[in-house]
C-alpha cells in the first residue's frame, strides 16, 4: 500500500508525497492516478493533454497498457507531448520519443496525429521554435488550454522524472535556462546529461500545469530526494526540482521506499 507523508518545509507550495512499499506498487498507484485524471479531462472537455519525460518514467507508466486501463482509458482523446527531447532522429536509441513509443505508445490506440514529437530534421534551435509553434497552434484550436494569469500553456498532466542532480526536463542545476521566462520551449546545446543537444519546456510552462506527478524510484536519486523534501538549507541553492512553483495545480511525488530512504520525515507504513 502507498502511504502518504508530509513533504518538508522547504518545498514550494503544496506538495503531496506518496511512498509505495515497492516500485511495483508505485507503478500501480501511478497508473490509477493517471487514468483518473485522464477520465476527468476527457469527460470535462473531450481532450486530455499529457506530457511525458524520458528516463525511468516510461517504465513507471507500464501498468497503463494493462487491464483495466488498456480497455477503460479513452485513448482517442489523448494528446501526448514531451517535456524535453534529445535532438536526435526519432529512431535513435537516445530518442525520448523512441523510448516512449517502444514502451508505451505502440501499445495503446492514441491517434498518431495526437502524438507531438519533435521535428527531427531540424537543429536544436529550429526544433524548439517548431515545437513552440505547434503548441501555439493547439492553443488556437482549443486542444491546449492557457493559464488565465500568465498566458503560458496549461497542460492537464505532466509525468516527470528527476535526475540524481535534481534536474527536471532539461533544466539543469546552475544553467542559465533556469531563468528563461519568455519562451514556452527552448533549447540547450551543453546538457551535462548526454546527449548535449535537447529541447525543453521552460519553468513558466511547467508551473502552469494542472497536475504534476514527480516519479522517482530506486536508489539513484536518494540524495536529491533528501535535499528536495527533507532539507532546511538556504533558498539560494535550490535544485531545479525545488524551483517548480505551481500557480494553481497539484504536485504529487510518487516514490518508493528506496527513493526516500534518506528522508527523516517519511511516513511510516
Ligand atoms: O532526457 C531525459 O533524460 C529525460 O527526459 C529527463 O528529463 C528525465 O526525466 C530525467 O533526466 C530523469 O531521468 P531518470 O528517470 O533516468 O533519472
Amino acid at each position: 500500500m502507498a502511504s502518504e507523508a508530509n513533504p518538508a518545509e522547504c518545498t514550494k507550495g503544496k506538495q503531496r508525497l506518496l511512498v509505495s512499499e515497492t516500485e511495483e506498487e508505485l507503478a500501480v498507484a501511478l497508473a490509477k492516478y493517471t487514468a483518473e485524471i485522464s477520465d476527468k479531462y476527457t469527460r470535462e472537455r473531450g481532450a486530455f493533454t499529457v506530457v511525458l519525460s524520458g528516463g525511468y518514467l516510461i517504465h513507471g507508466i507500464r501498468k497503463l497498457v494493462e487491464s483495466p486501463y488498456k480497455e477503460s482509458v479513452d485513448w482517442a482523446k489523448w494528446h501526448v507531448f514531451w517535456v524535453d527531447e534529445r535532438v536526435v532522429k526519432k529512431d535513435h536509441v537516445d530518442s525520448n520519443y523512441k523510448l516512449a513509443y517502444d514502451g508505451f505508445l505502440s501499445k495503446v490506440p492514441i491517434p498518431p496525429s495526437q502524438v507531438y514529437s519533435i521535428n527531427d530534421s531540424l537543429p536544436a534551435e529550429g526544433a524548439a521554435d517548431d515545437y513552440e509553434a505547434c503548441l501555439k497552434q493547439l492553443v488556437k484550436t482549443g486542444i491546449l488550454e492557457v493559464s488565465a494569469s500568465t498566458g503560458f500553456p496549461r497542460f492537464d498532466l505532466m509525468l516527470l522524472g528527476m535526475g540524481p542532480d535534481g534536474h527536471i526536463a532539461s533544466l539543469f542545476p546552475g544553467h542559465p535556462l533556469l531563468k528563461e521566462n519568455q519562451r514556452w520551449v527552448t533549447f540547450i546545446r551543453d546538457s551535462p546529461k548526454p546527449p548535449p543537444q535537447r529541447i525543453t519546456f521552460t519553468f513558466p510552462v511547467i508551473d502552469a500545469s494542472a497536475y504534476i506527478a514527480m516519479v522517482v524510484a530506486g536508489s539513484g536519486e536518494v540524495d536529491a530526494v533528501k535535499k528536495a523534501l527533507g532539507c532546511k538549507d538556504s533558498s539560494s541553492d535550490l535544485l531545479p526540482v525545488q524551483m517548480v512553483s505551481l500557480e494553481d495545480g497539484e504536485f504529487t511525488w510518487f516514490t518508493d521506499k528506496e527513493a526516500v530512504s534518506k528522508l527523516q520525515n517519511k511516513a511510516s507504513p
